[in-house]
């Protein structure tokens, strides 16, 4: 099977490493566009995938083609294309709908939310057929993804929420360990920040592997950790009563965000047909 991938910024470098990383398929299988034809050069030396010279030469020879550009690009990207009707479409963009792309494609399509995670195998890809996708391209995508990671079929519906949760989450952890860092060194300046971040870093690792490999709920390992009575509740305490909110907010924005780009992706379809699809 060969795959395409059209983009080669942080999704498109992470299939890429991701999959060849994974043994599932070897660079040869892979035929890439990216724009700038140099910026590819560094990954292909370590992967020897084949670099096209147009993103239609992609399309071609490609069984299933990711597509991996802004969610603003996807449909002027694709629309440029004659998208031969046994290719089977898969793109990663949040906001771009499964009907969006129905507009453009008459084959098999999927929407799929990887993570950056992934590049290291591990992670959560969302996952949502059209129905148009067979069982086999469906079998063959899932076998992808489950090598980069969990493959998690969704909704449509749900997609948005859960994208916040396993696509997101690395970017957001990262903020919220910033703050962490930041916040201990506010409290006591002689520590070093960097020597804050190391310490949140290892403590992260140690805590997914305990809740991964003794099967901890997260209310089993808190009662672990908070000696009753002492110093943890107290940290808990401040936790529950500030982090509803914001956790709430942060759903609340980000659905916001989604909501603004479906509108501007059927801006798109509006300007190109002078109708609302
Ligand atoms: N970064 C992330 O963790 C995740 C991103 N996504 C989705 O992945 C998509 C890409 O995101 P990133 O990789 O972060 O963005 P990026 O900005 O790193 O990559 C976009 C790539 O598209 C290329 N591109 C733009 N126009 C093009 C064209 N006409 N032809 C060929 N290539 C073109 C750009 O050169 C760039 O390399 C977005 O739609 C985003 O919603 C989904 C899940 C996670
Ligand atoms: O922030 C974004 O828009 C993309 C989609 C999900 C993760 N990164």
């Amino acid at each position: 099977m060969t795959i395409g991938i059209i983009g080669l910024g942080n999704m498109g470098q992470m299939l890429v490493k991701g999959l060849c990383k994974s043994g599932i398929i070897s660079p040869q299988d892979l035929i890439v566009y990216n724009r700038t034809r140099e910026k590819a050069a560094p990954l292909q030396q370590r992967y020897p995938f084949q670099l096209a010279e147009t993103p239609q030469i992609v399309c071609e020879k490609a069984d299933l083609l990711f597509i991996c550009t802004k969610p603003l690009d996807v449909l002027p990207v694709l629309r440029e294309l004659s998208l031969p009707s046994g290719v089977h479409l898969v793109s990663v963009a949040a906001g771009v709908s499964l009907p969006d792309l129905e507009s453009i494609h008459t084959g098999a399509i999927s929407k799929v939310i990887p993570t950056v995670t992934s590049e290291e195998l591990r992670g959560v890809s969302l996952l949502v057929d059209n129905p148009r996708v067979s069982p086999e391209q469906h079998a063959a995508l899932s076998r992808l993804l489950e090598a980069i990671g969990t493959a998690e079929e969704v909704s449509e519906e749900t997609i948005e929420t859960a994208t916040i949760l396993t696509s997101s989450a690395p970017g957001l952890i990262a903020g919220i360990l910033e703050e962490f860092a930041q916040a201990a060194v506010r409290r006591s300046p002689e520590l070093e920040i960097d020597t804050a971040r190391r310490m949140l870093v290892e403590t992260l690792a140690g805590t997914s592997r305990l809740l991964e490999n003794e099967g901890l709920s997260f209310d089993q390992l808190i009662e672990r950790v908070a000696t009753k009575g002492g110093i943890t509740q107290e940290g808990l305490t401040v936790l529950g009563r500030t982090l509803p909110h914001a956790f709430d907010d942060l759903f609340l924005m980000t659905k916001e965000k989604h909501a603004l780009l479906k509108q501007q992706v059927l801006l798109q379809h509006e300007e190109r047909y002078g109708d609302s699809k």
